[in-house]
């Protein structure tokens, strides 16, 4: 594996009971890229992205990180060695701030112990005070500095996406990976968390790899998308090539595979 790749699966393969939800899916995420997995309801990206993470075991195949393997490792250690994942329906409890939800994702880096917590010690003060800054910093820059202490459950979708990502980017991942970013926003709401996603990569020096069935957005800010269809990958390829792909506009479209006129490249792109 090549030091551009930071994350690799090799030969997945997830089933749930007979159903085969992904089979033998292989792709390369670059590092530093914006890289979409895109494709038809039921087609299997959500399953990929929960075997990224270790919440859907798989039956063979690898995932690496940096060539490591990640795809045997429990959630949190998966956390730990530099990746973070945004959830799309998260309930939070009425008690919650903003701030607490955003400081729930510091929780793997806090060092001192639940005594020395308890008594204040130095050293537990500190690290609070380096959490809240990086709490303010992110809210700054999601543009929820003004609602850290609203109660989380009050925001609406648009800042709770916003405050999703704030979370997962406590952190401090290396790979970020998001789960429908956009879903259920308008084109105005969409298009600014667009570009925030690309703010952060530049800012932090990320990797995103994002599932999205907005094509307008997936087209604006990738690098790179692969295409599922029935658990297999169809198209792995620049957006550019992804749009004129016979098959990409096949699999959406329910056509024979043929040169996709312009009408149905329109519909896939969203423009
Ligand atoms: N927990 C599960 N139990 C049984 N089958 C499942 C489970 N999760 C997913 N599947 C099946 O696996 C296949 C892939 O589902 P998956 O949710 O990964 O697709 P998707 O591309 O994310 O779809 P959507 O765009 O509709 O969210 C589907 O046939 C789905 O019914």
């Amino acid at each position: 594996m090549g030091s551009d790749t930071i994350l690799e699966a090799v030969d997945i393969t997830v089933r749930f009971g007979g159903v085969v939800a992904l089979d033998a899916v292989s792709f390369r995420v670059a590092t530093g890229a914006i890289h979409a997995i895109i494709g038809p309801n039921g087609a299997g990206k959500s399953t990929c992205f929960n075997a990224m993470t270790g919440v859907s075991p798989i039956a063979s195949g690898q995932v690496r990180l940096d060539g490591e393997r990640l795809d045997r490792l429990p959630g949190r250690r998966i956390v730990a060695r530099g990746v973070a994942r945004t959830f799309q329906n998260v309930v939070l409890p009425e008690s919650l701030t903003v701030a607490d939800a955003l400081r729930v994702g510091r929780h793997h880096r806090t060092r001192a112990g639940l005594l020395a917590t308890a008594l204040g010690l130095p050293s537990a003060r500190s690290e609070r005070r380096a959490d809240d800054a990086m709490v303010r910093d992110l809210a700054q820059l999601l543009g929820l500095a003004d609602r850290l202490d609203d109660p989380a459950s009050s925001l609406p979708l648009g800042l709770r996406k916003k405050a999703e990502i704030a979370r997962a980017l406590c952190a401090e991942p290396r790979l970020l990976l998001l789960d429908e970013p956009v879903a259920g926003l308008n084109d105005a709401e969409s298009q600014e968390l667009g570009d925030k996603i690309r703010e952060c990569r530049e800012r932090f020096g990320l990797t995103v790899l994002l599932v999205e069935h907005d094509m307008e957005l997936v087209m604006r800010v990738s690098d790179h998308v692969t295409v599922l269809q029935s658990g297999c990958v169809i198209a792995d390829d620049r957006p550019e090539g992804v749009q004129r792909d016979p098959a990409v506009i096949s699999a959406y479209l329910g056509a024979e595979v043929t040169e996709p006129t312009a009408p149905e490249r329109e519909a896939i792109t969203g423009g």
